[in-house]
This record gives structure tokens, sequence and C-alpha cells, in this order.
């Protein structure tokens, strides 16, 4: 077998110590695949005597990561740092030195990927980022390759494990949001920011790359409409249960005839679908082409092994194609550069869905009538709908689910509606979700 390739791991946080410890449990394996040993040279951490998950005994710890990257120990970088800076300075250094690289930093593929993928191009070398998007689940070379012969409809997922597992235990155990969170940090699997997660942006930047590989456009993080979870709250849970549906943070790539709809939201998803029944950090993506129909992949989208999975999958690609000319490697974003072009975005006011309706009302009669009647004159049909009756001196609750509808005509709809006089506050509308089969 040839020499070992040598790592700079740049961070050691919760994917950086499952790297490490992934590598070396699986070593023989790994190697017997990617034709040659990998081992971790060296590894930045900001504080290199904290006590870690995994054995360093044989890695030399920096403080500056730049030193990694450019140590000659290092043939090639793995970059699970997180966020912009240092992350985009240390990974072009690494790629004018024509060291491939591997990120799980999704912030920076969907931010600043179009930069680094030309640099890349310049250089001859490579970035991968497999783990950039549902963690170990491998979509990215799904789509990539294994769809290749499709004209991608739609991508449509549970794309963020926090978010996943905070609505699943404040649906399951009906804990607070609060502590839901705190468990997901403390499993690792939040953002070290976590409001990126829990406002919907760590699920924008993965939808930015779906879209980006599944329709062959350009990344545009800034198109893609972004909507957390942050205002649900358990009685829409159990209003939703109580109707048939689960609610779920969603991501949604669609190509229509007009453009494409590229948005998360949370979304009610009808009980018996697939979808509905991915819960925890789990995630579950559906691709659909014109070719195969829909395809599905599931599993773990966050935590510090599942995410090394993907990352030393990318390693093994890496390592196996370093003698391949760059023209014949998979292009980063699944089209030829040359033939990536945007495409127009739909407005949300112009997609169209079904939604779910919360209303508070005054227990008076002809409430539900006035509400209703709104509807019907904008032509909006009601498919399911429950009030909860109100105990002593509260007011009631309904709950609408309606017929498919442009978003603009809902929004009319709302505004009337939040215009009655015996409408309290405590109004709240989401997106419903259907899949034909
Ligand atoms: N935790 C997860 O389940 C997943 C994480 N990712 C991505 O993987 C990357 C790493 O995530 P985690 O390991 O969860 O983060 P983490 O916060 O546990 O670890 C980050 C590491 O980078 C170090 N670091 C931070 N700023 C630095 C700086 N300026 N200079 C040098 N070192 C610095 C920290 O000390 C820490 O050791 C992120 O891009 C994240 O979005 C991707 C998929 C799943
Ligand atoms: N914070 C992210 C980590 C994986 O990408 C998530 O919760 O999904
Ligand atoms: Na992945």
């Amino acid at each position: 077998m040839s020499d070992p390739i040598r790592v700079g791991l740049l961070g050691l946080g919760t994917v950086g110590q499952g790297v490490v410890r992934v590598l070396q449990r699986n070593a023989e394996e790994i190697a017997r695949r990617a034709g040659r040993p990998i081992v971790i040279s060296r590894a930045s951490a900001r504080d290199p005597n904290k006590a870690r998950d995994c054995d360093l005994s044989q890695v030399a710890i920096e403080a500056d990561p730049m030193r990694v990257v450019t140590a000659d120990d290092v043939d090639l970088v793995v970059e699970l740092i997180g966020g912009e800076t240092p992350a985009f300075v240390l990974i072009g250094e690494a790629i004018r030195r024509g060291k491939p690289v591997v990120t799980a930093n999704k912030a920076l593929v969907a931010e600043r990927g179009n930069e680094l993928f030309e640099l890349a191009r310049g250089a001859g070398t490579m970035i991968a980022y497999e783990a950039a998007v549902a963690g170990g689940i491998p979509i990215i070379k799904s789509i990539r390759e294994g769809l290749a012969a499709n004209r991608v409809l739609s991508v449509v997922g549970i794309i963020n494990g926090t978010c996943n597992y905070i609505l699943t235990q404040m649906s399951l155990r009906g804990i607070d949001f609060g502590t839901a969170l705190t468990e997901a940090q403390q499993l690792g699997y939040a953002e070290a920011d976590p409001t990126f997660d829990v406002e919907g942006v760590d699920a924008a930047h993965k939808l930015t790359i779906l879209a980006s590989i599944a329709f062959g456009i350009p990344l545009a993080f800034e198109r893609v409409a972004c909507e957390g979870i942050a205002r649900i709250q358990s009685q829409d849970i159990e209003l939703a249960k109580a109707l048939g549906y689960r609610i779920k943070h969603l991501g949604v790539a669609k190509r229509g005839m007009d453009g494409v709809e590229l948005r998360v939201q949370p979304t009610l998803i009808a009980d018996d679908q697939l979808l509905a029944k991915v819960d925890g950090v789990l995630n579950a993506i559906v691709v659909h082409g014109d070719a195969v129909g829909r395809t599905g992949y599931y599993g773990r989208g966050a935590g510090g092994e599942a995410t090394a999975s993907a990352v030393i999958a990318d390693l093994v690609d890496a390592v196996r194609s370093l003698d391949t000319p760059p023209q014949h490697r998979v292009p980063y974003l699944a089209f030829q550069p040359d033939a990536i072009a945007p495409m127009e975005v739909l407005p949300l006011e112009k997609i169209e869905s079904a939604y779910y309706l919360r209303v508070c009302v005054a227990d008076e009669p002809g409430v539900l009538r006035s509400i209703t009647s709104i509807l019907a004159e904008l032509d909006i049909s009601v498919e399911a709908i429950i009030q909860k009756e109100p105990r002593a001196a509260e007011d009631a609750v309904v709950a609408i689910i309606t017929s498919v509808v442009q978003e603009a005509r809902f929004n009319e709809a709302c505004a009337r509606i939040e215009a009655l006089p015996s409408v309290r506050s405590g109004f709240s509308r989401l997106r419903v979700e259907h899949f034909d089969s």
C-alpha cells in the first residue's frame, strides 16, 4: 500500500472529535477503500489542553489553524471550524497551495461557494462538502452522481436536526422549546450560534446547496425565503395533531412553470406521509426526478460521528482522485461550470399551497360563520376545521385547513379575518405540504 495521506484537521469540536475517532477505529477498512492509509498529522485547537473524547497522542496540536494549513506534513485539509471567518481564508490558503479541502461548513459553501469553487478550479484542486447537507446522509453524492440522468423536479426535506429534535420533543414529551433546544445543544446537534438553527438560516444554507446541485443554478443563499420555528407554539402542534398532521421544519426547492420555489418554513404534513414520521435528529429528503420518480434519503442529520461519516467519505474520494485530472472529476455543483445558469426565483406571494390557520375568537354566536364566509368569498375552501371550546372566561380557538391557494389571496383572507371584531390576538398560519403519490 502507498504512503499515508496526512490530514490537517481544523477544529476539534463535536465533528472534529468524531472524525478522529472514526478514522482511528476504522483505519484499516478506510485504507483498503482509499488505497492508502489516512492519518491526521496535525490539528488546530483554540485550547490545546482541553480534555477531548478522542486519542490525540499521535497528532501535533497547533493553536493557530494557519500553521496546520501551511505545514509541510499536511497533504489535505479538513475544515471543521464553521462560519466564514477565519474558515474562508484558511480554505483559500489550502487551495492556493494545491491541497484538497474537505469541509462541513454549509454557511461558507452556501454564501461563498461560488468564489471558493472558482478558486479551486483555478488551482486544479478540490473542495468536497458532503457533510454540509444532512450530516451523514450521502445526499450530495446521490444528487450529483446517482441522479445525473434526471431533470430534477423537486427536493423537499427535513434538513435541520436541531429543529426536528425540538419539534419532536415538544410533540412527544410535551417539553417547552427552551428545554428541547438545550438538549439539542448538549447532544452536539446545534450550531455554535443556535439561532442559525431555530431561525431557519442553517436549513436555508443547506437548501441553497441542494437547489444548486439539483437545478444547475448558482448558489444564491439570499434568494431563499427563510422562516424558523421560534413562533411554533405547543397548541399548534396539538391542533395539527388533532387535524391529522405533524409540524416539521421543511426545506422546499421546487421547479415550476415560471421559476423555482426556494423556501424553508415550518409546515404541516399529513401524518401518513413519510416525512411526518421522521423524528428526533433524523433528517429525510425526497428528491423527485422525471425519470426515476421519487427517491428518499433518511438518516442522522447531525451529531459527531454521523457527520464524521460524510467527512471521511469525502476524504476517501479526495485521496482516490488525487491523480485524476480536474476536468475528469465530478463538478462541484453537479453541472459543468459553464452550464450553470440562474433561474427566476418565485416570490412567496406567487406560491400556491394549502394552509393551516389558527384563530382565537370571542365565544360568540356567528364568529365561525364570519370566518368561513371570508374564505368562501375569496374562493378558498375549508378542508377541515376544529374548534377548541373555551374554558371559563377564555377565548375559543378555531383551527382550519384550507384548499390550495396562492399566497397573495390567502394574505388577503388573513387580513380580513384579523380585522373581524370578534377575532383576538393569537393568530397563526402555516403552510400545508401535500405530496402526490
Ligand atoms: N455538529 C453537527 O452535527 C454538524 C456540524 N456541521 C458543521 O461542522 C462544522 C463544525 O461543527 P461542530 O463540530 O459542531 O462545531 P464545534 O463548535 O463543536 O467545533 C468547532 C471547533 O472549531 C474551533 N474554532 C472556532 N473558532 C475558531 C477559530 N477562530 N480559530 C480556530 N479554531 C476555532 C472551536 O474551538 C471548536 O473546537 C460547522 O461548520 C458545522 O456547521 C455539519 C454537519 C453537522
Ligand atoms: N446544526 C445542524 C447540524 C448539522 O448540519 C443541524 O441541527 O442540522
Ligand atoms: Na450529507
